[in-house]
């Protein structure tokens, strides 16, 4: 279970909130601006907040009064940001295995088949991302952030650049996935239908706190 407490002074308001993430997909639902991606990055290492603390399953990644920071690239984090974050000079196939250490093993090679499978970006594995479409470059960012096995993945607007029936389609993909690795999902959104199609848990944030919970019955 990911546990965190985070305060952090922004430019217009104090974001400060508190939350755990089980086995589940939270999702933070809130206006432009008013700290979702903020909060997903300080949970994956990327940000530092001024005070509180990020703990996954008993061990502390971050605590401002313990003085402990972990890395980023030590957290076994997965984070899908807005922007893909695709490298430009790497095949599709070779941007989803980058990260995997034993990139040339067979299970790794067969789990990047499947995923490639799955997104149904197969026909792509050998272009380069300024060759395909916003929405591609998306499906390939979300095989990634599948790919290293991570033991919690971050996404910010995952799904914002796709068709509609596309949406619909990757969104059902992302709950089983959820159920498949068993591991706690944070999801970013600002599309209240999304929230509540893909969600089990929708956290409402408002200018940095958070407004109400509620559950979503499937
Ligand atoms: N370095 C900074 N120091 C202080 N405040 C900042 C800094 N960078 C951004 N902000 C402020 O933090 C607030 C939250 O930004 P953030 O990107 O987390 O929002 P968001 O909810 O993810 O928005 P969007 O949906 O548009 O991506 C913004 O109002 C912004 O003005």
């Amino acid at each position: 279970m990911l546990s965190c407490n985070i305060f952090k002074k922004l430019f217009n308001f104090d974001l400060n909130l508190e939350f755990n993430v089980s086995n589940e997909i939270l999702v933070f639902f809130g206006p432009s601006g008013c700290g979702k991606t903020t909060t997903l990055k300080i949970i994956a290492g990327l940000k530092r907040m001024d005070k509180g603390y990020v703990c996954f399953d008993g061990k502390i990644f971050d605590d401002t009064d313990k003085k402990i920071f972990v890395k980023p690239q030590e957290r076994k984090f997965s984070m899908m940001f807005q922007d893909y974050a695709l490298f430009p000079h790497m095949s599709v196939f070779n941007n989803i295995i980058y990260g995997v250490k034993n990139s040339k093993d067979k299970e790794t090679i067969k789990r990047a088949e499947e995923l490639l499978e799955k997104f149904n970006i197969k026909h792509l594995r050998n272009l380069f991302p300024l060759k395909i479409s916003g929405g591609e470059r998306q499906r390939v960012a979300l095989a990634r952030a599948l790919m290293t096995e991570p033991n919690l993945i971050l996404l910010d607007e995952p799904l914002s650049a796709l068709d509609y029936e596309i949406r619909l389609k990757l969104g059902n993909e992302l709950r089983s996935f959820q159920k498949d690795f068993k591991i706690p999902f944070l999801l970013v959104t600002h599309d209240h239908e999304e929230a509540k199609r893909i969600g089990d848990r929708i956290l409402y944030i408002s200018s940095g706190k958070i407004i109400k919970e509620t559950p979503v019955e499937h």
